[in-house]
Formats: structure tokens, C-alpha cells, sequence
């Protein structure tokens, strides 16, 4: 069924750019190794429940087969429609979701008689070591979202994955992962501000560096204060390291962010899907 995408209920075919992507994912510094670039692997699926949207990719390996998302508030939806793709050889699942996507997965892997791979961070993995506290407090998505872009990149990093929420985990030059924030998403803090305030709830806004109206003005703060947080981490974790890291964009609101930061930055579309596929083959490789 190669290249069949499905989303919100509709079928459609997989947009090329999915199509012919090599994987990034094996060996340090965007280098596959030998022997794994030409080698096709079990088709795994990958899916990466965030609290707004799933989004899921079929990975053979080498690329992705297919690719699509949906809302989370439909999870069960969105996931059973899966049940669609090709068979894969297992389902690797980062979910920071809740039990309603959790339960789908299930019933997706039960229906297949497949195996579940649940990403949990872990102290150690693929190459990155964990600073958390308690590691399994970390969520899986940030943690895959590390695991990928230590992989591409090899050196230190700053991964912003700017969903629902924006976190931003600083990654050092030895992988070791040494703390990051999370703050609400750019989405979620104009949100909170028209709900729990009288006057705030003025519509959308725009970006404008000297807002004139209360819409502008709230769009513009949440989007500076995103900004804000990533420049400040970027100065002093680049003290810190001697050099400036490597600036890893992710998530649905990486575009906005990226035109508003000036600085240099790495967007990485499907990250967090690709620490996913990276975390479920470990070991495929020699
Ligand atoms: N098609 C889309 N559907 C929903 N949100 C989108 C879409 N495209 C971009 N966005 C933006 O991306 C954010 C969600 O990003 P995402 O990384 O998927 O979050 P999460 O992982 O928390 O579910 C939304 O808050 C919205 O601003
Ligand atoms: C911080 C998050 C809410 C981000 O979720 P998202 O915006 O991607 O939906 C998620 O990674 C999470 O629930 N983390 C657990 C707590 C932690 O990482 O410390
Ligand atoms: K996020």
C-alpha cells in the first residue's frame, strides 16, 4: 500500500516529500552506518500522541512509507483508521496524550497481533544520557525528540519542540541531556489569557513589534515570550558550553518560531517521530 496517507477521516496519498526522505536517523552526525543505509529493516510504525494532535509515520527502515496526523480530541478515531496501512512488524508509541489514545493503540496492536514498543525514557538510551531526576518523569516525546537530534547532529543541542506546550532541553556535547523548561505553547497562553481575563478575548492578532491593539498585543507577547525563553537558554547555555549549540526546531508551531528568532535554527518536521523509529530499532544496527 506504499505511500497511502490517511487524515481526519480521509484517504489520500502520501504527499512525495514523504516519499523519498533516506533515514536520518542511524549513526551520529546525520551519517547513516555502513550497512544499515541500503538495508531495508521490519516496518515499524511510529506514532507521537501530543495533547493537540497524533501524528504517526510508517517507517521501513530507510524511509517513510507514509505519513499523517489527526486531533487528539479524536484519538480513538484517528488511530483506529491505522488499522488501514500495511501490517507493520511492531508499533513504537510516545504518548503524553492520556489513556483514551493509549487504548486505541492497544486495540490497534491487538487487532494486528503486533508488538508495542512504549517509549519510556530511559537513564540511557541511543546515545543520550538522561539528567532527569527520575527518568520516567520525563515525557517520552522530549525524549525521543533528544535521542533524534543527538543522532543527526552529534554535538551539543538545543531541542524547542513548540506544540501544545514549548519545552526546550539542552543537550550537551557528550549527549548528555542536562535539564530543559516547559512552558505553555504560544496556542495555549493566548488561551489562557482570553479565558481568565475580561478583556483579553479580542480575537486573532498578529505579530507586531509595536502592537497598537489588544489582539496585537497578545499575540505578540506570547510569541516573544517563546522567543524570549529559547534566546536566553541559547546565550547562557552557549557560555556554558564554550560554543552555541546546535538549535533544534520541532512541532507545530516551529515555523512561527523560527521566523521570529534570527537566529540560526535546524528545522526537523518529524523529530519526534524519528527518535521514535531511532529508539525502536536500536540494536538493528552493527
Ligand atoms: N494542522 C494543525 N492542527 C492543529 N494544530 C496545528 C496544525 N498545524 C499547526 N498547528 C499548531 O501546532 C500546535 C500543535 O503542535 P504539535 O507539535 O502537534 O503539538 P502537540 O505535540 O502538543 O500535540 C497547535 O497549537 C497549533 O498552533
Ligand atoms: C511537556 C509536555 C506536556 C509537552 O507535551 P506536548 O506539548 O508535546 O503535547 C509533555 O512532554 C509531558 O507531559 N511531559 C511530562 C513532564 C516532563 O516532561 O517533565
Ligand atoms: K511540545
Amino acid at each position: 500500500m506504499g505511500g497511502r496517507c490517511l487524515r481526519g477521516g480521509r484517504e489520500r496519498r502520501a504527499h512525495p516529500r514523504y516519499r523519498s526522505r533516506p533515514l536520518p536517523l542511524l549513526g551520529r552526525g546525520g551519517q547513516s552506518e555502513a550497512g544499515c543505509r541500503s538495508r531495508r529493516g521490519p516496518l515499524i510504525l511510529a506514532i507521537d500522541a501530543g495533547n493537540t494532535r497524533i501524528k504517526w509515520g510508517l517507517h521501513d527502515g530507510r524511509q517513510w512509507l507514509a505519513m499523517g496526523s489527526g486531533a487528539t480530541a479524536e484519538a480513538g478515531v484517528v488511530i483506529g483508521q491505522l488499522a488501514k496501512l500495511d501490517r507493520p512488524s511492531r508499533v513504537a508509541f510516545s504518548n503524553v496524550a492520556g489513556p483514551e489514545a493509549m487504548e486505541a493503540v492497544r486495540r490497534l496492536c491487538s487487532e494486528w497481533s503486533v508488538a508495542l514498543i512504549e517509549i519510556v525514557p530511559q537513564r540511557f538510551q541511543c546515545g543520550v544520557t538522561n539528567g532527569y531526576a527520575d527518568p520516567h518523569q520525563l515525557g517520552s516525546d522530549r525524549w525521543a525528540a533528544m535521542v533524534a537530534a543527538w543522532r543527526r547532529f552529534g554535538r551539543a543541542c538545543l531541542v524547542v519542540n513548540a506544540g501544545t506546550a514549548m519545552t526546550a532541553d539542552m543537550v550537551d556535547d557528550h549527549g548528555r541531556f542536562r535539564g530543559g523548561i516547559i512552558v505553555p505553547g504560544h496556542g495555549l497562553m493566548l488561551q489562557a489569557l482570553a479565558e481568565r481575563s475580561s478583556a483579553l478575548d479580542r480575537g486573532i492578532g498578529r505579530f507586531d513589534f509595536y502592537p497598537k491593539n489588544t489582539a496585537n498585543a497578545v499575540y505578540s507577547g506570547a510569541l516573544l515570550a517563546l522567543v524570549g525563553a529559547v534566546k536566553h537558554m541559547v546565550a547562557r547555555f552557549s557560555e556554558d558550553l564554550g560554543v552555541p549549540p546546535v538549535i533544534v526546531l520541532a512541532g507545530g508551531d516551529a515555523a512561527l518560531l523560527r521566523a521570529h528568532l534570527e537566529l540560526p535554527a535546524e528545522m526537523v518536521e518529524h523529530l519526534v517521530l524519528e527518535g521514535i523509529v531511532c529508539i525502536a530499532s536500536e540494536g538493528a544496527c552493527p
